[in-house]
């Protein structure tokens, strides 16, 4: 846990969670931050919280007090998006401080209601709506729906430029050796740039075009420092504002000259064929993400998937459909709008097959527009012929990818 001066009267408050599951579900194995911020102008404000993980919020009330600031002296607490991450602690905070006033969205009033019944001290505001804090501390809101609640709204500090975005340009990764972005290792930014790859593809991907427009706003703001809810401070915010605006445009494809092996095996006939595959890729000039079914998280896969233009499917036929745990992942992937693949598909099967059939009506019924080409099926072990035909079939993919990312 920790307390960091960010900007003039600016408190970045913040706390590493791990051993976890994000949202209940999402595997996050380095971890994650949850940053509060305090605005101190004639008046004190606080931006979102943290909820009951880590012993908050007795844990955000030590950090606050570290300060030396009373909590039940501060006067406006500002949320800007109810998931219970940011906002489980209110109810704690309002029993301290029963006056402050709660600054937030209209739809987020309807949920303070529903999760805490809080309906008094409410403060509604909605885009350019203002709030002085005094001290030169004027703050602008503006909305952003659907990132990634109905409710987000961010807010500009209007004297130092400090967007405070929430869920917005987060990431996963614990905060270690800085809270700065442009302060990291070469080797700490390239792990963190993995993990906001893997916070989007989580958390964001389903609202890809509210992404662009939040993104659109923010950018005609005068933004010199984006602190979000999760992860690392950006004091360069076109870095992280050209990110997003990449990782959005993933969703539709093409995505990165990447391509994820996905793959499931009962009794390791198709799986003969994923480790040559696996040896030919490595020959390839491309980077490769291998991902085995059921034994890695969904939302490890769908982070490679987002960033990769090809997917290649590696799976048996079971009960005349494919292999449980792969039909599991790609309606996952299907839900999360991983569209507009490069994909090839082989597998084993023992008397009639059926896999394809099961993956042709996933790939229709999400309409995920993936562009196959020619699957390989094999009964039973593969053949040298089959792993020949496998071989080419790989070979034309990773072509396929090279000349979509290419242009
Ligand atoms: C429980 C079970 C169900 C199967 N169902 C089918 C089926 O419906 N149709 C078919 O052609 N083969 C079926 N098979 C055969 C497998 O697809 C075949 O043995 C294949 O080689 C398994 O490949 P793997 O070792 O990569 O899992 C089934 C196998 C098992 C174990």
């Amino acid at each position: 846990m920790k307390v960091t001066n960010i900007a003039d009267g600016i408190y970045q408050l913040s706390i590493n969670v791990e051993n976890i599951l994000f949202e209940g579900f999402w595997e996050i194995p380095n971890g994650v931050s949850l940053n509060s911020y305090i605005i101190k102008g004639l008046k004190t404000a606080i931006i979102d919280g943290v909820c009951g993980w880590d012993g908050v919020p007795d844990t955000l009330f030590g950090l606050i007090e570290q300060l030396d600031i009373a909590p039940e002296s501060i006067e406006y607490l500002i949320v800007n998006h109810m998931e219970p991450d940011h906002s489980g602690w209110i109810e704690a905070f309002k029993k301290i401080n029963p006056d402050c006033k709660i600054v937030c969205s209209k739809k987020a009033k309807d949920l303070l209601n529903s999760f805490f019944g809080i309906t008094e001290n409410i403060i509604v505001v909605g885009e350019n709506d203002t709030l002085d804090l005094g001290n030169g501390h004027l703050l602008n809101f503006v909305e952003i729906p659907n990132v990634h609640w109905p409710d987000t709204i961010a807010e500009l500090d209007t004297l130092t430029g400090t967007l405070f975005t929430c869920d917005a340009f987060g990431s996963f990764g614990k905060i270690t050796s800085s809270v700065y972005a442009d302060m990291l290792s070469e080797e700490d930014l390239a792990l963190h740039e993995k993990e906001t790859t893997r916070y989007y593809s989580n958390v964001l991907a389903y609202f890809s075009m509210q992404v662009k427009k939040a993104v659109a706003k923010c950018q005609a703001l005068p933004v010199k420092m984006i602190a979000p809810g999760h992860g690392l401070i950006y004091r360069n915010p076109k870095e992280i504002m050209d990110a997003y605006l990449k990782y959005a445009d993933y969703q539709k494809g093409p995505a990165r000259e990447e391509i994820t092996l996905i793959w499931g095996s009962m009794y390791g006939m198709t799986e003969n064929a994923v480790n040559y595959v696996i040896k030919q890729l490595q020959k390839e000039d491309i980077l490769v993400h291998v991902h085995q079914v059921p034994k890695e998280s969904w939302g490890t896969v769908l982070a490679s998937a987002w960033t990769s233009t090809g997917i290649i499917l590696a799976m048996p036929t079971y009960e005349f459909k494919m292999y449980p745990p792969m039909a599991s992942v790609l309606e996952e992937l299907g839900k999360k709008k991983v569209n507009g693949r490069k994909a090839f598909r082989f597998g084993s099967y023992g008397w009639s097959g059926g896999a394809q059939k099961e993956l042709d009506e996933i790939m229709t019924r999400l309409n995920m527009g993936w562009e196959f080409i020619e699957p390989v099926e094999f009964t039973g072990n593969p053949g040298a012929k089959d792993l020949e035909r496998v071989g080419e079939q790989v070979k034309k993919l990773v072509e396929e990818v090279k000349n979509a990312v290419r242009g």
